[in-house]
């Protein structure tokens, strides 16, 4: 049985502020950490890897996955189906690894009131200006000029839903961001792991307290 049960981390934001650059990033900072790959019916962008970026799914069995109930949580987004495949979500927190979602604020809602007995940790990711979020999904190169116009009229859908999240940071300088997100993950590990200790000691301290009174 590993010591505690391993922490969901959220990272929600609207497309193109950073979340998939800063998840990467973490991944290569600690190993441990699991990312959760998420289905979707969107068709893969050149050097998106299957079983890696996503499982790259038909409309038809994505709705058998939600009617089977496959998927810890799913959502229209953008016009395509996207959900988080349950199955090794609950095998990696079971085996006391935390695990990485990046994923819209309805999946965000959806995981933090799933019962899956796990911490969660969300966090919200703005960009420092409007016309530097266009400026990153133009930059990135992989959207046409329709899809990026969609994604920034539904960038402030997803904005609004910001107070809903245990930490918000504004992705301004990337290495910035990565550092606080580090610090954020560390900071919650301690106060999960530090619990159930925390409860014998006060016991103990109340004992010391009620011998000495
Ligand atoms: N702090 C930053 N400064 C400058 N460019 C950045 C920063 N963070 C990310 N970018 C760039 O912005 C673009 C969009 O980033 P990314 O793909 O990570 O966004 P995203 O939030 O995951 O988008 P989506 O929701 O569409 O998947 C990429 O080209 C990335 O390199
Ligand atoms: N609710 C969920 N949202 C997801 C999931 N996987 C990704 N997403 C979000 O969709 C948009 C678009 O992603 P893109 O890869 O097409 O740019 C972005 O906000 C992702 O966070 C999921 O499993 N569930």
């Amino acid at each position: 049985m590993p010591e505690r049960r391993g922490l969901l981390v959220i990272l929600s934001s609207p497309s193109g502020a950073g979340k998939s650059t800063l998840a990467r990033r973490l991944m290569s900072w600690d190993a441990s950490l699991k990312f959760s790959v998420s289905a979707t019916t969107r068709v893969a962008r050149p050097g998106e890897l299957e079983g890696q970026d996503y499982y790259f799914v038909s409309e038809e069995k994505f709705r058998r996955w939600v009617k089977d109930g496959e998927l810890l949580e799913h959502a229209h987004v953008f016009g395509n189906n996207y959900g988080s495949p349950r199955g090794p979500v609950q095998e990696a927190i079971d085996a006391g690894r935390d695990v990485l979602f990046d994923i819209d604020w309805q999946g965000a809602q959806q995981i933090q009131k799933s019962a899956l007995g796990s911490h969660t940790l969300s966090i919200f990711i703005l960009p420092p200006s409007i016309v530097e979020l266009r400026r990153r999904l133009i930059s990135r190169g992989q959207d046409t000029a329709d899809t990026i116009a969609k994604r920034m009229r539904k960038s402030w859908d997803e904005i609004s839903h910001w107070d809903g999240y245990d930490y918000v940071i504004v992705n301004d300088d990337l290495t910035e961001t990565e550092e606080k997100l580090k610090t954020i993950i560390r900071a919650e590990r301690m106060r999960v792991a530090q619990q159930p200790r925390l409860l014998d000691h006060v016991r103990k301290l109340q004992n010391e307290f009620e011998d000495l009174t």
